[in-house]
């Protein structure tokens, strides 16, 4: 088996949470300590890794960003490396973005090239955000890049394919949690108490009117509930109930607008409830901006590459805190092709491995030219 899908299998097996992947962060410290030490500088930050691969005749620092963490879902792919992290899985494909970013890691320091490149383990994509505190931490301060790359695993195209485009590949994100607080009480007397599942199932259905309603129809924009916990049992009105969800915007105007629709909703919903709202936006995202010029240079690489067909795609609604990246750095990310039934953030999420050596050998390359 190629060494880097058993790689990748290993750290499938660990699937850890934004800020908890210690185990993840010493499998890959073990890793890096096998290579020649000569040709690196690394250091950690929280449960993330840097990494400076140096070059043989530096003019500038190329930054690779893959991300590290794993999602809390119970993994159902019958895999027989599944996840022993019960509850936890790689289903976002950051076993395959680490993989791939060892593999060239590894042969840039085999055979480097001119330019230094930076390599940074990123942990907390899927949430809290770690892409913001990195930036803004002292240990990232010496690894900078001048320019910096990413890439995502696409199941929906075959292993082969990549689609990026220029400008806005992903939209701006906020998460969404609301609690509403009412008065519990016995199922047969409703008038003497305050039912929190009537209020937030109301307010469920009417908050996918501020989409519908509120946001200009040229300027998109999504809110998903994605999970809704309350009561305690069938005969006794909840006096709690938590929704969890996600907006997504493709613009700052429409994501603000969002907001604000919501904290209004909100204070119209504890007037005619009578009941007590918090809400809060949760880690916000901003949007994945690809540069032009690296995107151009990029995409003219990958369709003359032999093995890779190069498509234009649309931006996708999903977030990634690789947005922070390129708002302060010109960066890239594309998607890759893993050609899965599965699509992300699904329990049977199986990406095609082959995916690996074949990016592993493209991304080397497109950086040595
Ligand atoms: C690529 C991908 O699937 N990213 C996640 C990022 C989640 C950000 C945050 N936790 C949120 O839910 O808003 C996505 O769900 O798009």
């Amino acid at each position: 088996m190629d060494s880097f899908i058993k790689i990748r299998r290993d750290l499938h097996l660990i699937p850890e949470l934004g800020f908890q992947e210690f185990k993840t962060q010493a499998y890959l410290l073990d890793y890096l300590s096998s290579l020649d030490q000569e040709r690196m500088v690394i250091d950690t930050w929280r449960t993330g890794i840097f990494v400076r691969v140096k070059g043989l005749n530096s003019t500038r620092t190329i930054g690779y960003r893959t991300d590290i963490d794993g999602l809390p879902m119970k993994e159902n792919t019958g895999l027989e490396f599944s996840s022993i992290h019960e509850g936890n899985m790689h289903a976002c494909g950051h076993d395959v973005h680490m993989s791939i970013a060892l593999g060239v890691l590894t042969n840039l320091v085999n055979e480097p090239i001119n330019d230094d490149v930076v390599f940074i383990f990123q942990p907390a994509e899927e949430g809290p955000g770690g892409a913001e505190p990195l930036l803004k931490s002292e240990e990232f301060k010496p690894f900078k890049p001048d320019v910096i790359y990413g890439l995502h695993i696409a199941p929906e195209y075959p292993v082969g394919t990549i689609a990026t485009k220029p400008g806005m590949l992903f939209a701006h994100t906020s998460e969404l949690f609301i609690d509403f607080h009412g008065l519990s009480g016995h199922a047969a007397f409703p008038h003497l108490t305050n039912d929190m599942i009537v209020a937030s199932s109301h307010f469920i259905t009417q908050v996918q009117s501020v989409v519908s309603r509120n946001v200009n129809p040229l300027d998109s924009a999504v809110i998903t509930i994605g999970k809704i916990t309350g009561g305690t049992v069938q005969n006794v009105i909840a006096d709690h109930v938590r929704i969890e969800g996600t907006m997504r915007a493709l613009s700052e105007e429409a994501m603000l607008k969002l907001k604000n629709r919501i904290e209004s909703l909100v204070n119209g919903f504890k007037e005619s409830f009578q009941c007590k709202i918090e809400v809060d936006f949760g880690s916000n995202y901003y949007g994945v901006i690809n540069d032009e010029s690296l995107t151009n240079e990029f995409f003219h690489f990958a369709k003359q590459y032999d093995g890779i067909e190069a498509v234009l795609c649309n931006v996708a609604m999903t977030g990634e805190d690789f947005g922070y990246m390129t708002k302060e750095i010109p960066g890239l990310m594309f998607w890759i092709g893993v050609n899965s039934d599965f699509g992300l953030h699904n329990q049977k999420l199986n990406p095609d491995e082959n995916v690996i050596p074949l990016m592993i050998r493209f991304i080397s390359d497109f950086m040595k030219q």
